[in-house]
């Protein structure tokens, strides 16, 4: 069974607070999504590989430890995922990034995948799936599907707000792919929509609604 983290650092908590409140404008909302996305890949990459490097300073050589190469890509799933690339990159801004776009159809609620582009050597990296909302799985699952397909072996998957049917439909047919979310809500509602959630995430971030 794969791992859920829930964020529980205050600052986190905080901003998520903060975006939860249907009067926050767009701008407010794009910073703290960047701002949390930070924060987050901050903990998420804590168990990336380290090694040994002789590093001279203006006083001595020595020894100290840096990323042993371990290649990252960043995949956001289209369009809310987007808010989150950039406040990642700040900290590893080396990573790559893939795109995979997909919308929820209103009524079904089935993802429909519309775009996806991978750096090619997907298969050599670890993959992180961006995406600020986890509601009924099926956007994740299939995201992570079509990264399975094409060679994606470490897959993680980093969402703001997620709903417990969300978690275990990604847990159950993708058990090998770890969770971490800043906030598990209580369910969905008859729309799909996470409850208490914070809205669509996508038109908050975009202005589209
Ligand atoms: O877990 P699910 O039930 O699949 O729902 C979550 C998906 O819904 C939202 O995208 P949406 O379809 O609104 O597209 P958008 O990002 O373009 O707004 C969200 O960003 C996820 O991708
Ligand atoms: O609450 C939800 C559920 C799916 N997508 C969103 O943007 N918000
Ligand atoms: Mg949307």
């Amino acid at each position: 069974m794969s791992k859920l983290t829930v964020f529980d650092h205050p600052l986190i908590q905080h901003k998520l607070t903060i975006i939860r409140d249907k009067n926050v404008g767009t701008k407010e909302f794009r910073e703290i999504v960047d701002e949390i996305a930070s924060l987050m890949a901050y903990e998420v990459t804590r168990d990336l590989p380290t090694e040994d490097v002789e590093v001279e300073t203006p006083v001595a050589i020595t020894v100290k430890k840096q990323l042993a190469g371990k290649k990252l890509a960043i995949v956001p799933i289209l369009r809310a995922g987007l808010g989150m690339v950039d406040g990642i990159m700040k900290l590893i801004p080396a990573a790559r990034i893939g795109h995979i776009g997909m919308y929820r159809d209103e009524e079904s609620l089935e993802p429909i995948e519309y775009f996806i582009k991978l750096p090619e050597d997907i298969d050599q990296r670890e993959v992180l799936v961006v995406d600020p909302m986890l509601a009924t799985g099926g956007s994740a699952n299939m995201a992570i599907d079509a990264l399975k397909k094409r060679g994606a072996q470490t897959i993680k998957l980093i969402t703001l707000v997620s709903a417990p049917q969300g978690v275990e439909a990604v847990q159950t047919a993708h058990p090998d792919v770890d969770i971490f979310t800043a906030g598990l809500d209580e369910k969905l509602n008859e729309h799909g929509y996470i409850v208490p959630g914070l809205g669509d995430a996508g038109d908050r971030l975009f202005g589209t609604h």
